[in-house]
């Protein structure tokens, strides 16, 4: 199938014409391309998501790679990487393996897994992470995410083995001593609640420790979901000493904050959690500088069960792929140049996804978002794809809807429906 694409804005530019044959872009269409009226649509590079939690295998009941690859379609994304805190956990090639199949077989993105760093998440022996790098998934990214790998050694070896092939650590930064029982960000909310804090020194200590250690072994690190302003402050320093160090925010923490816990509605609870307007204001700015590369969903589906419950039993997590574009568009306006890289190239770059995060031109995959900037919609939780309901954002009213999203040339998303 040929696509002509009429009167779309790339990236915000003038209208033009834009041809999709043969998975590629073109200059040109076949007669009997089908024709989409793209007059006031813009035209993005596939949304990549560095940070995806798929729940497949073992929790199928929560999302499924398929169900999660819809949302993510619907969202506009074109590729997601999949988190490996699944069960059995994903830290062998055999199941970084299934779940790259599972992956193409529902054909929707690209799913990119995610291998964990040590066995079982357990952070006491390193998983096999040449095993997983040299598996079909072709793993490149590996994360404990869910628990901080904490012991300074294993971290220690595991950048000095992912070296070698160029992957990445993508650590969850939490300093497990100083979290335990921790239900909400430390400060004067938490206090007023009587909950039990997370203080922000928890994530900063670790993200510093660990760009000291990068810096040492000369190897890649990426910061999963900053969140405070005191982690911004490290990242700077970091990056301007020329650290490998890459970082991700996700968008609810570019929006939300902790007096969203007074009303103890655990669909609010997140890991790491919802912190001060201070930290909202640094982790926007920092965005806009580029001490944070990319926003990431941390999409983090819950079934009923483990969320509509008492705020302390509940799990942290909420849903991200479906609202992503539309939240950063109502934080940032149309500035679509940072949207494709923060949300596109960026990723695409750190995941080493190549054929995502492309300029549009001729010749190149086509890995495509469209969006109408003009439509708002409102977040109703029982129209999402994902097989969980955990939205923050329900009741919301926001910018920009997804109208189509091609992988590879591919329709997966048109008129803003999924196509399969
Ligand atoms: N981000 C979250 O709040 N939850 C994540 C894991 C985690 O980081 O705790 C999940 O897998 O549900």
């Amino acid at each position: 199938m040929a696509y002509l694409l009429k009167g779309v804005s790339i990236l915000g530019a003038a209208p033009t014409d834009l041809a999709i044959v043969d998975g590629v872009i073109s200059d040109k269409a076949p007669d009997d391309a089908q024709v989409i009226d793209a007059t006031g649509l813009v035209a993005l590079p596939g949304l990549v998501d560095v940070h995806t939690h798929l729940r497949e295998p073992g929790r199928e009941d929560a999302e499924t790679v398929e169900t999660g690859s819809r949302a993510a379609a619907l969202g506009g994304y074109t590729a997601v990487c999949s988190m490996a805190n699944t069960s059995p956990v994903a830290d062998t090639a055999g199941v970084v393996e299934q779940v790259w199949r599972l992956g193409r077989e529902a054909g929707l993105v690209d799913v990119q897994p995610i291998g964990a760093v040590t066995i079982g998440l357990a952070g006491k022996q390193l998983a096999e992470l040449g095993a997983m790098a040299d598996s079909a998934a072709n793993v490149r990214i590996f994360s404990d995410d869910g628990f901080c790998v904490a012991d300074p050694r294993l971290m220690r070896r595991a950048l000095e083995y992912v070296k070698a092939f160029d992957g990445v650590i993508a650590q969850h930064a939490e300093e497990p001593r100083l979290t335990e029982g921790a239900q909400m960000h430390e400060g004067e909310v938490s206090t007023r609640l009587g909950l039990t804090g997370w203080p922000a020194v928890a994530e900063e200590a670790i993200i510093a420790r660990d760009v000291l250690l990068a810096e040492h072994v000369g190897s890649r690190l990426h910061v999963c979901h900053v969140s405070t302003a005191g982690s911004v402050e490290v990242l700077r320093q970091a990056k301007a000493r020329g650290v490998r160090v890459t970082a991700e925010v996700t968008p609810h923490h570019l929006l939300l904050t902790d007096e969203l816990a007074a009303g103890y509605d655990p669909v609010f609870k997140v890991n790491p959690p919802l912190r001060t307007r201070n930290d909202v204001e640094a982790l926007r700015q920092a965005l806009l500088d580029g001490v944070i590369d990319v926003v990431a969903t941390d999409h983090a589906p819950h079934a009923v069960q483990d969320k509509e419950c008492e705020w302390s039993y509940a799990r942290p997590g909420m849903l991200g792929l479906e609202t992503a574009l539309p939240i950063v568009l109502s934080v940032f306006g149309e500035k679509w140049d940072l949207i494709a890289d923060r949300m596109s190239i960026a990723p695409a770059r750190i995941a080493g996804l190549t054929g995502h995060g492309g300029d549009l031109s001729a010749g190149t995959p086509a890995n495509i978002t469209l969006v109408d900037p003009s439509a708002r919609w409102v977040v109703d939780p029982a129209e999402l794809a994902s097989r969980s309901r955990n939205t923050p954002y329900a009741g919301m009213n926001l910018p920009g809807r997804i109208v189509a999203t091609f992988l590879r040339g591919e329709a997966t998303v048109l008129d803003g429906k999924a196509v399969k």
